[in-house]
């Protein structure tokens, strides 16, 4: 488990264009390293203006995207193609724009999949999606490269929640109701399973996450504050915004 980095940008267009450009190299490296890649997305405000991002760099073409595994930390359970849904949005932003190989994206289930309007089910689908790519003779899960997540004002990663019954679910995909953000229903990657990814960045950007970024670096507890119980297996980095960063404890201020 890897210990917390931080770096800060001005602002958030800043930060979501540098967040861009790692991932470029990150996935550029990863091929280098293994011939493919693997990315984990996430939704929200800056995850999707990061997609956005690496749509506009030129660099993305550098990057053999037939070869990228994309995968979801979590989704809201909502029909195939509603504006809400993480997957919409990632492949408005990026996904439709970059020569992926459908056979490659792999989104969490729609409440009108398969699987029928029942999470629980469509968390179990995704298990077995996850369990069916996981390395020959290893756990039930593929390798992720870099696993992205964006923070909650109540320090909520992905769609894990302070205090939520999520957090003593030991299966790898769980179904989230009663969530506080809109929508109730969501499935998620539990904690666990989010850091078993190499690199876990977390991006966060505006003032109103000051707090909870603070508390997560200062060694809250992940059931109170999840964001706290993130970690990489060889990296676990914040990327934040000036205002994000306000209350970064000052033996982490140095990597400013
Ligand atoms: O589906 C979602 O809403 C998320 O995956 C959620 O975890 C999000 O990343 C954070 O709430 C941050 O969202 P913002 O960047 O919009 O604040």
């Amino acid at each position: 488990m890897s210990e917390a980095s931080v770096a800060v940008h001005a602002d958030p267009d800043l930060l979501a264009q540098a967040v861009a450009a790692r991932l470029v190299v990150k996935l550029l490296d990863a091929q280098a390293e293994r011939g493919q890649a693997s990315v984990v997305l996430t939704g929200g405000r800056i995850a999707a203006a990061v997609y956005r991002a690496v749509a506009q760099l030129p660099a993305r073409d550098a990057v053999d995207w037939s070869r990228v595994d994309v995968w979801w930390g979590d989704e809201r359970f909502l029909p195939a193609g509603d504006p809400e849904r993480n997957e919409t949005q990632a492949r408005a932003a990026l996904l439709d724009v970059v020569p992926l190989d459908p056979a490659r994206i792999h989104p969490m289930p729609a409440s009108d999949g398969p699987a029928g309007n029942d999470p629980e089910a469509a968390a179990a689908g995704y298990a077995q999606e996850l369990a069916r790519a996981a390395r020959p003779g290893t756990a039930a899960l593929p390798h992720f490269d870099v696993l992205m997540l964006g923070v909650g004002e109540d320090g909520h990663v992905a769609s894990v929640f302070p205090e939520h019954p999520v957090h003593h679910d030991n299966r790898p995909v769980s179904a989230v109701r009663g969530s506080p953000k809109p929508p109730p229903v969501r499935t998620t990657l539990t904690l666990p399973t989010i850091n078993t990814a190499e690199e876990v960045w977390l991006v966060a950007a505006g003032a109103d996450k000051a707090r909870a970024v603070g508390m997560a670096l200062a060694g809250a507890g992940p059931v109170q504050l999840p964001a706290a119980g993130v970690r990489g297996v060889s990296r676990t980095l914040w990327l934040l915004d000036r205002s994000a960063a306000a209350n970064v404890p000052p033996r982490l201020r140095s990597l400013r």
